[in-house]
This record gives structure tokens, sequence and C-alpha cells, in this order.
């Protein structure tokens, strides 16, 4: 399973931060930017991270400054469960209830340490299956409606 990682110029410095961690867990990360802090537009890189996980076993992580636009965009994208978590519950629940394939962040919301708590809660916490397997059929059906 690889990681795809993207943010905007919001999200830079934790993004930064969240692929060197991953890369010392031995982490296969696919990095596709942005790589400084010049404006760019979070619909483009929500999009272009979330279409590399859909349809995958990759997962994805976005950052941006709040994580609520990156992760709004990643969510347009067919096969995509995107949540923005700002704590290790919700990190646990998406995975386990909802088997989000993508994390958001915020990096002006948390802090990195933080942040790096969350991924790691959300990397380790498997889909429980059973009742919640239907209703998140539930959600994938909406795409199709
Ligand atoms: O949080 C974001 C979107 O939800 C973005 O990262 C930006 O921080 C936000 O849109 C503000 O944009 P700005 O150009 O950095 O002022």
């Amino acid at each position: 399973m690889k990681i795809v990682l993207a943010c905007d110029h919001g999200g830079f410095e934790l993004k930064e931060a969240v692929r060197e961690h991953l890369t010392k867990k031995g982490y296969e990360v696919n990095d596709i930017g942005v790589y400084d802090t010049n404006s760019v537009d979070y619909p483009d890189y929500g999009k272009k991270a979330a279409e590399l996980v859909a349809g995958s076993d990759d997962k994805g992580i976005v950052i941006c400054g709040t994580g609520i636009g990156i992760s709004i965009a990643a969510n347009k994208v067919h096969g995509i469960r995107c949540a923005l978590c700002t704590n290790e519950y919700m990190a646990r629940m998406s995975r386990m209830h909802n088997d989000a394939n993508m994390l958001a962040l915020g990096n002006r919301v948390i802090g990195q340490g933080a942040a790096l708590d969350i991924v790691d809660v959300w990397l380790s916490t498997e889909f429980e299956g059973g009742r919640h397997l239907n209703r998140v059929k539930k959600i994938m059906e909406i795409e199709n409606i």
C-alpha cells in the first residue's frame, strides 16, 4: 500500500512533516506536491490525490489550511471517502466505521504533534465491517444516483 500525499500552500509545512514521519516508518509515499508555499488552488491537489487513490488499495492524506476545502474536493471523486479529522478519536472512527480511504488535516487548526498522532492512528486502524459495511455501501450508492 502506498500513501498519496498532497497539500496546498496552507498545508505545506505539515505535509513535509507527514512525509518525513511516514518515510521514517517505512511507508512508500507518493508526494504529489506542493513543494513550496507559493499560492495554489486546493481543489487541484485534492482532486489529483483522490484520482490516484480511487479504485486502488492505496490511501491518501491531504492537507490544506483548515483541511475543509481539500477534503470537499477529494470527496467529489468517485470511490473516495475522505475524512477531515482533528483528533485521534475521529481518525479511529473514520477507519473503523466509515472505511475512510483518505485523511484530511488542517495545518492551521492542529499542531504538528497531534497531526502525526492522528496519522498513526488512522493508518493502523482497520475497518470493522459488520453493520458498518451496509452503511458505507449506501454512501457509495449515492454516487450512482
Ligand atoms: O484551508 C484552505 C481551504 O479550505 C486553504 O488552505 C486556504 O488556507 C484558504 O482557502 C485560504 O486561502 P489563502 O489564499 O491562503 O488566504
